[in-house]
Protein backbone atom coordinates (compact mmCIF):
# COMPACT_ATOMS: atom_id res chain seq x y z
CA UNK A 1 0.00 0.00 0.00
CA UNK A 2 1.36 3.42 -1.04
CA UNK A 3 1.32 5.94 1.79
CA UNK A 4 1.08 8.52 -0.97
CA UNK A 5 -2.31 10.94 -0.76
CA UNK A 6 -4.03 10.55 -4.39
CA UNK A 7 -4.91 13.53 -6.09
CA UNK A 8 -7.49 13.64 -8.85
CA UNK A 9 -6.20 14.51 -11.87
CA UNK A 10 -9.21 17.02 -13.62
CA UNK A 11 -8.41 17.91 -17.15
CA UNK A 12 -10.13 20.68 -18.41
CA UNK A 13 -8.07 20.58 -22.25
CA UNK A 14 -11.31 20.55 -23.99
CA UNK A 15 -13.34 23.36 -22.31
CA UNK A 16 -10.75 26.14 -20.37
CA UNK A 17 -8.07 24.83 -22.82
CA UNK A 18 -10.50 25.11 -25.96
CA UNK A 19 -11.58 29.16 -24.61
CA UNK A 20 -7.81 29.96 -25.87
CA UNK A 21 -7.81 32.13 -28.85
CA UNK A 22 -8.14 30.25 -31.97
CA UNK A 23 -7.78 26.49 -29.83
CA UNK A 24 -11.10 25.19 -30.83
CA UNK A 25 -11.07 21.47 -31.65
CA UNK A 26 -13.85 19.24 -34.17
CA UNK A 27 -16.10 17.18 -32.65
CA UNK A 28 -13.91 14.28 -34.03
CA UNK A 29 -10.52 16.20 -32.32
CA UNK A 30 -12.39 16.02 -29.18
CA UNK A 31 -13.76 12.34 -29.02
CA UNK A 32 -9.67 11.11 -30.17
CA UNK A 33 -8.41 13.46 -27.52
CA UNK A 34 -11.08 12.06 -24.92
CA UNK A 35 -9.87 8.56 -25.61
CA UNK A 36 -6.46 9.80 -25.14
CA UNK A 37 -7.28 11.17 -21.62
CA UNK A 38 -8.81 8.09 -20.76
CA UNK A 39 -6.23 5.76 -21.38
CA UNK A 40 -3.82 8.08 -20.02
CA UNK A 41 -5.58 7.64 -16.87
CA UNK A 42 -7.12 11.13 -16.03
CA UNK A 43 -9.71 10.97 -13.73
CA UNK A 44 -12.44 13.22 -14.72
CA UNK A 45 -12.39 15.06 -18.05
CA UNK A 46 -14.45 17.85 -18.64
CA UNK A 47 -15.01 17.31 -22.20
CA UNK A 48 -16.90 20.87 -22.89
CA UNK A 49 -19.76 23.61 -22.10
CA UNK A 50 -22.55 21.76 -23.39
CA UNK A 51 -24.91 24.98 -23.73
CA UNK A 52 -22.67 27.02 -25.32
CA UNK A 53 -23.36 25.42 -28.62
CA UNK A 54 -25.24 22.43 -30.14
CA UNK A 55 -21.61 21.02 -31.50
CA UNK A 56 -20.19 21.14 -27.73
CA UNK A 57 -23.38 19.51 -26.18
CA UNK A 58 -22.95 16.77 -29.08
CA UNK A 59 -19.16 16.76 -28.34
CA UNK A 60 -19.80 15.96 -24.68
CA UNK A 61 -22.52 13.42 -25.31
CA UNK A 62 -20.73 10.91 -27.81
CA UNK A 63 -17.36 11.51 -24.85
CA UNK A 64 -19.83 10.06 -22.41
CA UNK A 65 -21.39 7.54 -24.09
CA UNK A 66 -17.73 6.25 -25.19
CA UNK A 67 -16.15 6.79 -21.61
CA UNK A 68 -14.69 3.62 -19.95
CA UNK A 69 -13.43 4.87 -16.31
CA UNK A 70 -12.82 8.09 -16.63
CA UNK A 71 -15.70 10.67 -14.87
CA UNK A 72 -17.06 13.22 -17.91
CA UNK A 73 -17.83 16.39 -16.38
CA UNK A 74 -19.33 19.20 -18.48
CA UNK A 75 -19.72 23.13 -16.83
CA UNK A 76 -22.31 25.53 -16.90
CA UNK A 77 -23.54 28.83 -15.63
CA UNK A 78 -25.68 29.03 -12.45
CA UNK A 79 -28.75 28.46 -14.66
CA UNK A 80 -31.04 25.87 -14.71
CA UNK A 81 -31.35 25.86 -18.93
CA UNK A 82 -27.40 25.41 -18.63
CA UNK A 83 -27.33 22.86 -15.75
CA UNK A 84 -30.25 20.85 -17.69
CA UNK A 85 -28.48 21.31 -20.43
CA UNK A 86 -25.36 19.48 -19.22
CA UNK A 87 -27.09 17.09 -17.00
CA UNK A 88 -28.29 15.81 -20.78
CA UNK A 89 -24.87 15.90 -21.95
CA UNK A 90 -23.15 13.74 -19.59
CA UNK A 91 -25.87 11.72 -18.25
CA UNK A 92 -24.57 8.78 -20.86
CA UNK A 93 -21.03 8.37 -18.95
CA UNK A 94 -21.32 5.88 -16.73
CA UNK A 95 -19.52 8.25 -14.08
CA UNK A 96 -20.94 11.79 -14.85
CA UNK A 97 -20.47 15.04 -12.86
CA UNK A 98 -22.52 18.40 -13.55
CA UNK A 99 -19.90 21.42 -12.84
CA UNK A 100 -21.57 24.54 -12.04
CA UNK A 101 -20.31 28.01 -11.10
CA UNK A 102 -21.05 31.60 -10.08
CA UNK A 103 -18.88 34.90 -9.54
CA UNK A 104 -18.22 35.42 -5.76
CA UNK A 105 -16.22 38.57 -5.77
CA UNK A 106 -17.07 42.04 -5.46
CA UNK A 107 -15.54 43.02 -9.11
CA UNK A 108 -17.41 40.24 -10.74
CA UNK A 109 -20.73 40.35 -8.88
CA UNK A 110 -21.23 43.88 -9.64
CA UNK A 111 -20.26 44.90 -12.85
CA UNK A 112 -20.52 41.35 -14.57
CA UNK A 113 -23.12 39.66 -13.60
CA UNK A 114 -24.70 42.84 -11.69
CA UNK A 115 -25.88 41.05 -9.01
CA UNK A 116 -25.93 42.01 -5.59
CA UNK A 117 -24.28 38.98 -2.77
CA UNK A 118 -27.37 37.91 -1.26
CA UNK A 119 -29.01 37.00 -5.46
CA UNK A 120 -25.50 35.31 -5.88
CA UNK A 121 -25.41 33.36 -2.64
CA UNK A 122 -28.99 32.26 -3.42
CA UNK A 123 -28.19 31.14 -7.23
CA UNK A 124 -25.53 29.20 -5.25
CA UNK A 125 -28.19 27.14 -3.54
CA UNK A 126 -30.26 26.52 -6.44
CA UNK A 127 -27.87 25.62 -8.90
CA UNK A 128 -26.13 23.13 -7.15
CA UNK A 129 -29.73 21.31 -6.11
CA UNK A 130 -30.85 21.50 -9.12
CA UNK A 131 -27.75 19.93 -10.24
CA UNK A 132 -27.82 17.51 -7.87
CA UNK A 133 -31.65 16.42 -8.80
CA UNK A 134 -30.03 15.31 -12.00
CA UNK A 135 -26.36 13.85 -11.13
CA UNK A 136 -25.12 12.52 -8.11
CA UNK A 137 -21.42 13.84 -8.44
CA UNK A 138 -21.87 17.82 -8.42
CA UNK A 139 -19.07 20.12 -8.64
CA UNK A 140 -19.35 23.51 -7.35
CA UNK A 141 -16.74 26.65 -8.05
CA UNK A 142 -16.89 30.33 -6.83
CA UNK A 143 -15.20 31.90 -10.53
CA UNK A 144 -12.52 34.46 -9.11
CA UNK A 145 -12.47 32.99 -5.84
CA UNK A 146 -9.03 34.62 -4.65
CA UNK A 147 -10.41 37.98 -4.99
CA UNK A 148 -13.46 37.15 -3.17
CA UNK A 149 -13.78 38.59 0.70
CA UNK A 150 -13.23 35.44 2.66
CA UNK A 151 -16.08 35.39 4.65
CA UNK A 152 -18.47 35.75 2.05
CA UNK A 153 -16.84 33.02 -0.16
CA UNK A 154 -17.05 30.53 3.23
CA UNK A 155 -20.96 31.46 2.98
CA UNK A 156 -21.10 30.38 -0.39
CA UNK A 157 -18.77 27.32 -0.27
CA UNK A 158 -20.85 26.53 3.01
CA UNK A 159 -24.08 27.09 0.72
CA UNK A 160 -22.87 24.55 -2.03
CA UNK A 161 -22.08 22.20 0.06
CA UNK A 162 -25.56 22.20 2.12
CA UNK A 163 -27.40 22.09 -1.01
CA UNK A 164 -25.17 19.18 -2.30
CA UNK A 165 -21.91 20.08 -3.98
CA UNK A 166 -19.22 16.97 -3.68
CA UNK A 167 -16.49 18.74 -5.29
CA UNK A 168 -16.04 22.04 -4.06
CA UNK A 169 -12.95 23.76 -6.59
CA UNK A 170 -11.45 26.90 -5.85
CA UNK A 171 -10.16 28.80 -9.17
CA UNK A 172 -7.89 31.28 -9.22
CA UNK A 173 -9.75 32.92 -12.61
CA UNK A 174 -7.31 35.62 -13.48
CA UNK A 175 -3.53 33.98 -12.10
CA UNK A 176 -3.62 36.78 -9.18
CA UNK A 177 -2.19 34.37 -5.93
CA UNK A 178 0.92 33.09 -5.24
CA UNK A 179 2.00 29.29 -4.02
CA UNK A 180 1.72 30.43 0.13
CA UNK A 181 -1.16 32.71 -0.60
CA UNK A 182 -3.28 29.91 -2.49
CA UNK A 183 -1.91 26.89 0.04
CA UNK A 184 -2.98 29.32 3.23
CA UNK A 185 -6.68 30.34 1.10
CA UNK A 186 -7.08 26.32 0.82
CA UNK A 187 -5.99 25.43 4.24
CA UNK A 188 -8.36 28.47 6.02
CA UNK A 189 -11.34 27.04 4.14
CA UNK A 190 -10.86 23.88 5.16
CA UNK A 191 -10.40 24.93 8.63
CA UNK A 192 -13.53 27.13 8.48
CA UNK A 193 -16.42 25.36 6.61
CA UNK A 194 -18.53 23.12 8.08
CA UNK A 195 -18.41 19.80 6.66
CA UNK A 196 -15.36 20.71 4.88
CA UNK A 197 -14.10 17.20 5.07
CA UNK A 198 -17.46 15.49 3.70
CA UNK A 199 -16.12 17.15 -0.22
CA UNK A 200 -13.19 17.16 -2.22
CA UNK A 201 -11.02 20.20 -2.23
CA UNK A 202 -9.88 21.18 -5.94
CA UNK A 203 -7.23 23.56 -7.20
CA UNK A 204 -7.89 25.74 -10.95
CA UNK A 205 -5.36 27.90 -11.18
CA UNK A 206 -4.38 30.31 -14.16
CA UNK A 207 -0.93 31.04 -14.87
CA UNK A 208 -1.25 35.01 -15.90
CA UNK A 209 1.83 35.25 -13.55
CA UNK A 210 3.74 31.74 -14.30
CA UNK A 211 2.68 30.36 -11.01
CA UNK A 212 -0.47 27.95 -11.70
CA UNK A 213 1.52 24.85 -11.19
CA UNK A 214 3.16 25.81 -7.58
CA UNK A 215 -0.06 27.02 -7.06
CA UNK A 216 -1.70 24.09 -7.78
CA UNK A 217 0.89 21.93 -5.74
CA UNK A 218 0.83 24.32 -2.50
CA UNK A 219 -2.95 23.76 -3.07
CA UNK A 220 -2.14 19.99 -2.48
CA UNK A 221 -0.19 20.89 0.16
CA UNK A 222 -2.72 22.40 1.94
CA UNK A 223 -5.41 19.54 1.23
CA UNK A 224 -7.18 20.13 -2.12
CA UNK A 225 -7.22 16.31 -3.77
CA UNK A 226 -8.42 17.42 -7.40
CA UNK A 227 -5.92 19.36 -9.31
CA UNK A 228 -7.50 20.75 -12.76
CA UNK A 229 -5.10 21.52 -15.54
CA UNK A 230 -4.82 21.12 -18.93
CA UNK A 231 -2.44 19.18 -21.67
CA UNK A 232 0.59 21.59 -22.40
CA UNK A 233 -1.00 24.22 -20.28
CA UNK A 234 -3.85 25.20 -22.71
CA UNK A 235 -6.18 27.63 -21.38
CA UNK A 236 -7.78 30.79 -21.36
CA UNK A 237 -5.12 33.99 -21.50
CA UNK A 238 -1.90 32.31 -20.27
CA UNK A 239 -3.28 29.14 -19.74
CA UNK A 240 -3.75 26.82 -16.77
CA UNK A 241 -1.71 24.53 -14.86
CA UNK A 242 0.25 22.30 -17.09
CA UNK A 243 -1.23 18.67 -16.36
CA UNK A 244 2.28 17.32 -17.38
CA UNK A 245 4.20 19.40 -14.94
CA UNK A 246 1.93 18.51 -12.01
CA UNK A 247 2.15 15.03 -12.43
CA UNK A 248 5.83 14.92 -12.88
CA UNK A 249 6.63 16.94 -9.87
CA UNK A 250 4.69 14.58 -7.94
CA UNK A 251 6.42 11.57 -9.26
CA UNK A 252 10.44 13.20 -9.30
CA UNK A 253 9.66 14.85 -5.72
CA UNK A 254 7.64 12.57 -4.07
CA UNK A 255 10.13 12.66 -1.12
CA UNK A 256 8.67 16.17 -0.16
CA UNK A 257 5.41 15.95 -2.14
CA UNK A 258 3.85 12.74 -1.39
CA UNK A 259 1.14 12.43 -3.55
CA UNK A 260 0.40 10.30 -6.43
CA UNK A 261 -2.11 9.70 -9.48
CA UNK A 262 -3.14 7.37 -11.72
CA UNK A 263 -1.34 8.97 -14.54
CA UNK A 264 0.39 6.29 -17.20
CA UNK A 265 3.31 8.91 -17.24
CA UNK A 266 4.89 7.41 -20.30
CA UNK A 267 1.95 8.58 -22.26
CA UNK A 268 2.57 12.51 -21.79
CA UNK A 269 4.40 13.35 -25.00
CA UNK A 270 2.41 11.87 -27.49
CA UNK A 271 -0.80 13.64 -25.48
CA UNK A 272 1.48 17.30 -25.70
CA UNK A 273 2.08 16.47 -29.59
CA UNK A 274 -1.78 15.74 -30.26
CA UNK A 275 -2.91 18.63 -28.51
CA UNK A 276 -0.44 20.23 -30.51
CA UNK A 277 -1.59 19.19 -33.67
CA UNK A 278 -5.02 19.71 -33.26
CA UNK A 279 -4.95 23.20 -31.80
CA UNK A 280 -1.83 24.32 -34.31
CA UNK A 281 -0.50 25.98 -31.23
CA UNK A 282 3.29 25.20 -31.08
CA UNK A 283 4.99 23.85 -28.02
CA UNK A 284 7.61 26.05 -26.76
CA UNK A 285 11.43 24.22 -27.41
CA UNK A 286 12.40 24.70 -24.00
CA UNK A 287 8.74 23.59 -21.78
CA UNK A 288 9.03 21.26 -19.11
CA UNK A 289 8.59 17.94 -19.99
CA UNK A 290 7.35 18.02 -23.12
CA UNK A 291 9.13 20.93 -24.78
CA UNK A 292 12.02 19.51 -27.89
CA UNK A 293 14.57 20.59 -25.87
CA UNK A 294 13.40 19.14 -22.47
CA UNK A 295 15.68 15.97 -22.63
CA UNK A 296 18.53 17.95 -25.43
CA UNK A 297 22.04 18.57 -24.05
CA UNK A 298 24.35 21.20 -26.33
CA UNK A 299 27.20 22.65 -24.20
CA UNK A 300 30.63 20.21 -24.03
CA UNK A 301 30.32 19.93 -20.12
CA UNK A 302 27.16 19.32 -19.95
CA UNK A 303 27.39 16.35 -22.72
CA UNK A 304 29.93 14.96 -21.05
CA UNK A 305 28.02 14.61 -17.59
CA UNK A 306 25.47 12.96 -19.66
CA UNK A 307 27.53 10.13 -20.90
CA UNK A 308 29.53 9.64 -17.97
CA UNK A 309 26.25 9.50 -16.01
CA UNK A 310 22.97 10.78 -17.54
CA UNK A 311 21.81 11.60 -13.32
CA UNK A 312 24.39 14.63 -13.81
CA UNK A 313 22.15 16.67 -16.00
CA UNK A 314 18.65 14.65 -15.77
CA UNK A 315 16.43 14.61 -13.38
CA UNK A 316 13.87 12.26 -14.93
CA UNK A 317 14.35 9.61 -17.31
CA UNK A 318 13.08 10.93 -20.71
CA UNK A 319 11.32 7.24 -21.40
CA UNK A 320 9.28 8.04 -18.10
CA UNK A 321 7.19 10.82 -20.30
CA UNK A 322 7.43 9.34 -23.66
CA UNK A 323 10.13 10.51 -24.91
CA UNK A 324 12.25 7.13 -26.88
CA UNK A 325 15.99 9.23 -25.53
CA UNK A 326 18.15 12.07 -24.29
CA UNK A 327 19.66 13.96 -27.43
CA UNK A 328 23.13 15.22 -27.44
CA UNK A 329 22.94 17.90 -29.61
CA UNK A 330 25.80 18.91 -31.36
CA UNK A 331 26.41 22.60 -31.83
CA UNK A 332 29.25 25.19 -31.25
CA UNK A 333 28.92 24.84 -27.33
CA UNK A 334 29.85 20.83 -27.50
CA UNK A 335 32.92 19.02 -26.35
CA UNK A 336 35.51 16.67 -27.80
CA UNK A 337 33.63 13.64 -25.61
CA UNK A 338 30.62 14.38 -27.27
CA UNK A 339 32.06 14.25 -30.67
CA UNK A 340 33.61 11.22 -30.38
CA UNK A 341 30.56 9.65 -28.81
CA UNK A 342 28.69 10.71 -31.73
CA UNK A 343 30.98 9.54 -34.36
CA UNK A 344 31.22 6.32 -33.36
CA UNK A 345 27.51 6.10 -33.05
CA UNK A 346 28.01 7.07 -36.71
CA UNK A 347 30.59 4.44 -37.59
CA UNK A 348 33.79 5.68 -37.04
CA UNK A 349 36.74 5.41 -34.32
CA UNK A 350 39.48 7.79 -35.42
CA UNK A 351 43.38 8.23 -34.24
CA UNK A 352 43.55 11.39 -31.82
CA UNK A 353 45.16 13.01 -34.68
CA UNK A 354 42.64 12.49 -36.77
CA UNK A 355 40.07 13.33 -33.99
CA UNK A 356 41.50 16.58 -32.74
CA UNK A 357 41.70 17.92 -36.71
CA UNK A 358 37.69 16.71 -37.40
CA UNK A 359 36.84 18.15 -34.08
CA UNK A 360 38.90 21.57 -34.86
CA UNK A 361 36.72 21.24 -38.52
CA UNK A 362 33.44 20.42 -36.92
CA UNK A 363 34.04 23.74 -34.23
CA UNK A 364 34.73 25.64 -37.50
CA UNK A 365 31.45 24.42 -39.17
CA UNK A 366 29.44 24.84 -36.28
CA UNK A 367 30.66 28.64 -36.08
CA UNK A 368 29.12 28.91 -39.41
CA UNK A 369 26.08 27.16 -39.26
CA UNK A 370 22.91 26.87 -36.77
CA UNK A 371 22.03 23.36 -36.51
CA UNK A 372 24.90 20.21 -37.19
CA UNK A 373 23.10 17.48 -37.98
CA UNK A 374 24.40 13.89 -38.34
CA UNK A 375 25.14 14.34 -42.02
CA UNK A 376 26.82 17.56 -41.65
CA UNK A 377 29.59 15.45 -39.23
CA UNK A 378 29.37 12.54 -41.80
CA UNK A 379 30.02 14.87 -44.66
CA UNK A 380 32.68 16.65 -42.47
CA UNK A 381 34.91 13.39 -41.47
CA UNK A 382 34.72 11.69 -44.77
CA UNK A 383 36.11 15.09 -46.34
CA UNK A 384 38.74 14.72 -44.49
CA UNK A 385 39.36 11.04 -44.39
CA UNK A 386 39.78 11.00 -48.16
CA UNK A 387 42.25 14.33 -47.97
CA UNK A 388 44.60 12.13 -45.69
CA UNK A 389 48.20 12.07 -47.47
CA UNK A 390 47.22 13.54 -50.97
CA UNK A 391 49.59 15.62 -52.94
CA UNK A 392 47.38 18.55 -53.65
CA UNK A 393 45.09 20.34 -50.59
CA UNK A 394 43.02 22.96 -50.93
CA UNK A 395 44.49 26.25 -47.91
CA UNK A 396 42.13 29.19 -49.18
CA UNK A 397 40.02 30.39 -51.34
CA UNK A 398 38.10 33.94 -52.39
CA UNK A 399 35.95 34.44 -55.14
CA UNK A 400 34.54 37.51 -56.89
CA UNK A 401 30.73 37.07 -58.11
CA UNK A 402 28.02 38.32 -58.84
CA UNK A 403 26.47 40.50 -62.07
CA UNK A 404 29.35 42.98 -62.46
CA UNK A 405 31.87 40.67 -63.27
CA UNK A 406 34.81 39.56 -64.08
CA UNK A 407 34.06 36.41 -62.07
CA UNK A 408 37.55 35.66 -60.80
CA UNK A 409 39.10 33.52 -58.18
CA UNK A 410 42.02 33.63 -55.72
CA UNK A 411 43.22 29.77 -54.86
CA UNK A 412 45.74 29.03 -52.75
CA UNK A 413 46.87 25.22 -52.32
CA UNK A 414 49.88 23.25 -51.21
CA UNK A 415 51.60 20.71 -53.86
CA UNK A 416 53.87 18.66 -52.22
CA UNK A 417 54.07 20.91 -48.74
CA UNK A 418 54.75 23.68 -51.38
CA UNK A 419 52.31 26.21 -51.19
CA UNK A 420 51.10 27.76 -54.68
CA UNK A 421 48.56 30.46 -55.57
CA UNK A 422 46.86 31.35 -58.79
CA UNK A 423 44.32 34.03 -59.74
CA UNK A 424 42.01 33.47 -62.70
CA UNK A 425 38.91 34.66 -64.40
CA UNK A 426 36.24 32.43 -66.02
CA UNK A 427 32.66 32.00 -67.37
CA UNK A 428 30.70 32.21 -63.67
CA UNK A 429 32.77 31.73 -60.61
CA UNK A 430 32.55 27.81 -60.60
CA UNK A 431 34.39 28.18 -63.92
CA UNK A 432 37.35 30.43 -62.63
CA UNK A 433 37.67 28.31 -59.74
CA UNK A 434 38.48 25.29 -61.65
CA UNK A 435 40.84 27.49 -63.96
CA UNK A 436 42.53 28.39 -61.00
CA UNK A 437 43.17 24.81 -59.94
CA UNK A 438 44.19 24.14 -64.05
CA UNK A 439 46.91 27.34 -63.47
CA UNK A 440 48.47 25.37 -60.81
CA UNK A 441 48.54 21.69 -61.02
CA UNK A 442 48.67 21.28 -64.70
CA UNK A 443 46.81 18.14 -66.00
CA UNK A 444 45.01 16.80 -69.20
CA UNK A 445 41.68 15.53 -67.39
CA UNK A 446 38.62 16.67 -68.88
CA UNK A 447 35.42 17.97 -66.33
CA UNK A 448 32.64 15.46 -67.04
CA UNK A 449 30.13 15.69 -63.88
CA UNK A 450 29.75 18.71 -61.70
CA UNK A 451 27.18 18.62 -59.31
CA UNK A 452 25.96 20.10 -56.16
CA UNK A 453 23.31 18.96 -53.71
CA UNK A 454 22.39 20.56 -49.94
CA UNK A 455 23.37 18.04 -47.06
CA UNK A 456 20.59 19.11 -45.00
CA UNK A 457 17.67 21.81 -45.57
CA UNK A 458 17.82 25.45 -44.55
CA UNK A 459 19.80 27.97 -46.29
CA UNK A 460 22.92 27.76 -44.12
CA UNK A 461 22.93 23.89 -45.39
CA UNK A 462 26.18 22.32 -46.47
CA UNK A 463 26.76 22.18 -50.32
CA UNK A 464 28.11 18.31 -51.23
CA UNK A 465 29.80 18.60 -54.47
CA UNK A 466 30.70 15.87 -56.93
CA UNK A 467 33.04 16.21 -59.33
CA UNK A 468 34.10 13.77 -61.95
CA UNK A 469 37.63 13.98 -63.88
CA UNK A 470 38.17 11.82 -66.81
CA UNK A 471 42.24 11.67 -67.52
CA UNK A 472 42.83 9.48 -70.50
CA UNK A 473 40.32 6.49 -69.81
CA UNK A 474 40.83 7.01 -65.67
CA UNK A 475 38.05 8.51 -64.18
CA UNK A 476 37.88 9.87 -60.92
CA UNK A 477 35.38 10.98 -58.78
CA UNK A 478 35.75 13.53 -56.21
CA UNK A 479 33.28 14.65 -53.41
CA UNK A 480 33.79 17.46 -50.87
CA UNK A 481 31.41 19.63 -48.52
CA UNK A 482 31.46 23.07 -47.12
CA UNK A 483 28.39 25.77 -46.15
CA UNK A 484 29.96 27.84 -48.97
CA UNK A 485 29.50 26.03 -52.61
CA UNK A 486 32.46 27.23 -54.09
CA UNK A 487 34.58 26.29 -51.58
CA UNK A 488 32.92 22.54 -51.89
CA UNK A 489 33.75 22.76 -55.60
CA UNK A 490 37.40 23.75 -55.07
CA UNK A 491 37.97 20.92 -52.64
CA UNK A 492 35.68 17.98 -54.69
CA UNK A 493 37.75 19.27 -57.96
CA UNK A 494 40.98 19.00 -56.23
CA UNK A 495 39.71 15.21 -54.17
CA UNK A 496 39.08 14.15 -57.67
CA UNK A 497 42.82 15.31 -58.97
CA UNK A 498 44.15 13.55 -56.35
CA UNK A 499 42.29 10.06 -57.01
CA UNK A 500 43.25 10.14 -60.41
CA UNK A 501 47.08 10.95 -59.46
CA UNK A 502 46.61 8.09 -57.18
CA UNK A 503 45.11 5.40 -60.40
CA UNK A 504 47.65 6.82 -62.33
CA UNK A 505 50.48 6.29 -60.41
CA UNK A 506 48.96 2.48 -59.66
CA UNK A 507 48.66 2.08 -63.12
CA UNK A 508 52.33 2.91 -63.64
CA UNK A 509 53.53 0.76 -61.02
CA UNK A 510 51.39 -2.53 -62.15
C1 LIG B 1 -13.91 31.63 -15.98
C2 LIG B 1 -14.48 30.81 -17.09
O1 LIG B 1 -13.73 30.18 -17.76
S1 LIG B 1 -16.14 30.82 -17.32
C3 LIG B 1 -16.48 29.84 -18.70
C4 LIG B 1 -16.29 30.57 -19.97
N1 LIG B 1 -16.83 29.76 -21.02
C5 LIG B 1 -17.72 30.23 -21.88
O2 LIG B 1 -18.06 31.39 -21.88
C6 LIG B 1 -18.28 29.22 -22.84
C7 LIG B 1 -18.71 29.80 -24.13
N2 LIG B 1 -19.75 30.77 -23.92
C8 LIG B 1 -20.86 30.87 -24.68
O3 LIG B 1 -21.07 30.11 -25.60
C9 LIG B 1 -21.82 31.94 -24.33
O4 LIG B 1 -21.18 32.96 -23.63
C10 LIG B 1 -23.01 31.40 -23.47
C11 LIG B 1 -23.80 30.42 -24.30
C12 LIG B 1 -22.50 30.70 -22.21
C13 LIG B 1 -23.89 32.54 -23.05
O5 LIG B 1 -24.20 33.30 -24.18
P1 LIG B 1 -25.21 34.57 -24.11
O6 LIG B 1 -26.48 34.13 -23.53
O7 LIG B 1 -25.22 35.14 -25.46
O8 LIG B 1 -24.54 35.56 -23.05
P2 LIG B 1 -23.19 36.36 -23.10
O9 LIG B 1 -22.06 35.40 -23.31
O10 LIG B 1 -23.26 37.50 -24.02
O11 LIG B 1 -23.11 36.94 -21.63
C14 LIG B 1 -23.00 36.09 -20.53
C15 LIG B 1 -24.22 36.22 -19.63
O12 LIG B 1 -24.13 35.18 -18.65
C16 LIG B 1 -24.09 35.78 -17.36
N3 LIG B 1 -23.28 34.93 -16.53
C17 LIG B 1 -21.95 34.82 -16.55
N4 LIG B 1 -21.58 33.85 -15.70
C18 LIG B 1 -22.69 33.40 -15.14
C19 LIG B 1 -22.93 32.40 -14.20
N5 LIG B 1 -21.93 31.67 -13.70
N6 LIG B 1 -24.21 32.13 -13.84
C20 LIG B 1 -25.22 32.83 -14.37
N7 LIG B 1 -25.03 33.80 -15.28
C21 LIG B 1 -23.78 34.07 -15.66
C22 LIG B 1 -23.53 37.16 -17.59
O13 LIG B 1 -23.82 38.03 -16.55
C23 LIG B 1 -24.25 37.54 -18.88
O14 LIG B 1 -25.57 37.83 -18.54
P3 LIG B 1 -26.45 38.99 -19.30
O15 LIG B 1 -26.63 38.46 -20.71
O16 LIG B 1 -27.69 39.04 -18.53
O17 LIG B 1 -25.62 40.20 -19.24
C1 LIG C 1 -15.35 28.18 -14.16
C2 LIG C 1 -14.05 28.19 -13.46
C3 LIG C 1 -13.69 26.85 -12.96
C4 LIG C 1 -12.97 28.72 -14.32
O1 LIG C 1 -12.71 28.23 -15.38
C5 LIG C 1 -12.17 29.80 -13.77
O2 LIG C 1 -12.59 30.42 -12.81
O3 LIG C 1 -11.10 30.08 -14.34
Amino acid sequence: MSDKDRILIFDTTMRDGEQSPGASMTHKEKLDLAEILEAMGVDIIEAGFPNSSQGDFEAVSEIARRSKSATICGLSRATEKDIQRCGDAVRHAARPRIHTFISTSPVHMKHKLQMGPNAVLEAVGHSVSFARNLVDDVEWSPEDATRTEFDFLCKCIDAAITSGATTINVPDTVGYMHPEEYGALIRSLRETIPNSDKVIWSTHCHNDLGLAVANSIAGAQNGARQIECTINGLGERAGNAALEEVVMAFKVRGDSLPFETGIDTTRLARASQMVSRITGFPVQYNKAIVGKNAFAHESGIHQDGMLKNTETYEIMKPEDVGVSKSSLVMGKLSGRNAFRDKLKMLGYELDPDSLNEAFRRFKDLADKKKHVFDDDILALVDDQLSAMGERVAFRSLRVIAGSEGPQTADLKVLVDGEEKTASCQGNGPVDAVFNAIRAIVDHKAKLDLFQVHAVTGGTDAQAEVSVRLNGEGVMAVGRASDPDTLVASAKAYIHALNKLEARRLKRLAA
